[in-house]
């Protein structure tokens, strides 16, 4: 994991050297927007990558900046500041060409709303010269059953679906997601994740906010934590959550009933070098909080078996990403 304090201007990484250029290079981007006489810094000095055959999340709060990062990628809003380079051009100044090898599904579909999903297919299809079949997007996104209906009738996972049906037909390059899950039943869910980890086998990179853990968790290669407008962390999922980098959070000891007794003498925990640790203890079992190193399990593991007993239960929990993020983002809502 690479933690970024405070924002730094610091360039993205090259995921996979070896592999072409990244489809998507953001450099130092600003956005700030006037709101009522105020100035509002949307995006602050924010750089990332994002390659082909990669699926790559922008994990962060309500108003951290990812939607506007997005929209400056897209070349929908022009950065105050900083440069996007979207397969090798400003997308701002995009060629036809280019905007063509690019699909892009907004928040909640983004879809007119008196037309039907099919005509609306129809009609982006006719826009492309090798569109994807229609009917076969249809059916693997399961569209039919409202197919007739105006966009106006459909349910929020419904107009999702649709919205990336129309991403797709295009046979993007590079696919944009704003919060792809959201409003989505578990079966839609599941066929989404599974078309989208298919895309990305198949080399197309995408990019995709959410502020679901268990989205970047499942979905992406490599996560960018937003926080107040810039990177506060990336990495892998393995490498956000890496033991190495930060101790296991969570140790919980549970000691046999003739034992009891020992957690109210002299436990580790009293110790100086627990400190920073915070500890609870319920019954017979203490849980442990904190940046526990090696040494300091090492002692509490060393004091459950100190007059050979086994502890009825010892547990190390790893972080979650929902804890780095947390860490990271603050836990205050915004
Ligand atoms: N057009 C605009 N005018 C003024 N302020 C804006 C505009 N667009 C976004 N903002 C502000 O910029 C900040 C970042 O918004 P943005 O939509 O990029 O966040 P987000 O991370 O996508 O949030 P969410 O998860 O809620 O969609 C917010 O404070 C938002 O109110």
């Amino acid at each position: 994991m690479v933690l970024n304090h405070p924002a730094p201007t610091q360039s993205a990484p090259d995921f996979d050297p070896g592999s072409q250029a990244p489809a998507l290079h953001i450099t130092d981007l600003s956005k700030t927007f006037e709101r009522r006489g105020a100035r509002v810094h949307a995006v602050r000095g924010l750089s990332m990558a994002a390659h082909r055959g990669q699926v790559t999340a922008l994990l962060g709060a309500n108003g951290a900046g990812k939607t506007t990062t997005l929209q400056c990628a897209q070349g929908l809003l022009r950065p105050t500041s900083g440069a996007v380079r979207l397969l090798n051009e400003d997308p701002w100044q995009a060629s036809p060409e280019v905007r063509a090898r690019v699909g892009v599904m907004l928040q909640d579909g983004g879809l007119p709303q008196a037309v039907r999903p099919m005509e609306l297919l129809r009609h982006v299809s006719r826009l492309y010269r090798d569109p994807r079949p229609v009917t076969e997007l249809v059916d693997l996104l399961g569209i039919e059953p409202f197919a007739t209906t105006s966009v106006r009738r459909l349910s929020g996972g419904q107009r999702q679906r649709v919205g990336l049906a129309a991403a797709l037909i295009g046979r993007p390059e590079v696919l944009f997601l704003d919060e792809p899950s959201a409003g989505l039943d578990p079966q839609s869910r599941q066929i989404v994740f599974e078309l989208i980890a298919q895309l990305r086998d198949a080399g197309t990179c995408i990019i995709l906010t959410t502020h679901l853990m268990d989205d970047a968790a499942r979905l992406a290669d490599y996560v960018y934590i937003v926080h107040h407008g810039s990177v506060a962390a990336q990495g892998t999922v393995a490498d956000l959550v890496s033991a190495e980098q930060h101790a296991p959070v969570v140790m919980s000891v549970t000691l046999p009933e003739s034992r009891a007794a020992d957690l109210r003498e002299q436990p580790p925990w009293h110790t100086e070098s627990f400190r920073e640790i915070e500890w609870t203890v319920k019954d017979r079992t203490v849980t442990l909080t904190g940046e526990l190193t090696a040494p300091l399990i090492r002692e509490i593991t060393q004091w459950a078996t100190l007059d050979d007993w086994v502890p009825e239960a010892l547990s190390v929990q790893p972080r979650s990403l929902e804890d780095v993020f947390l860490e990271v983002s603050g836990s205050d809502p915004r």
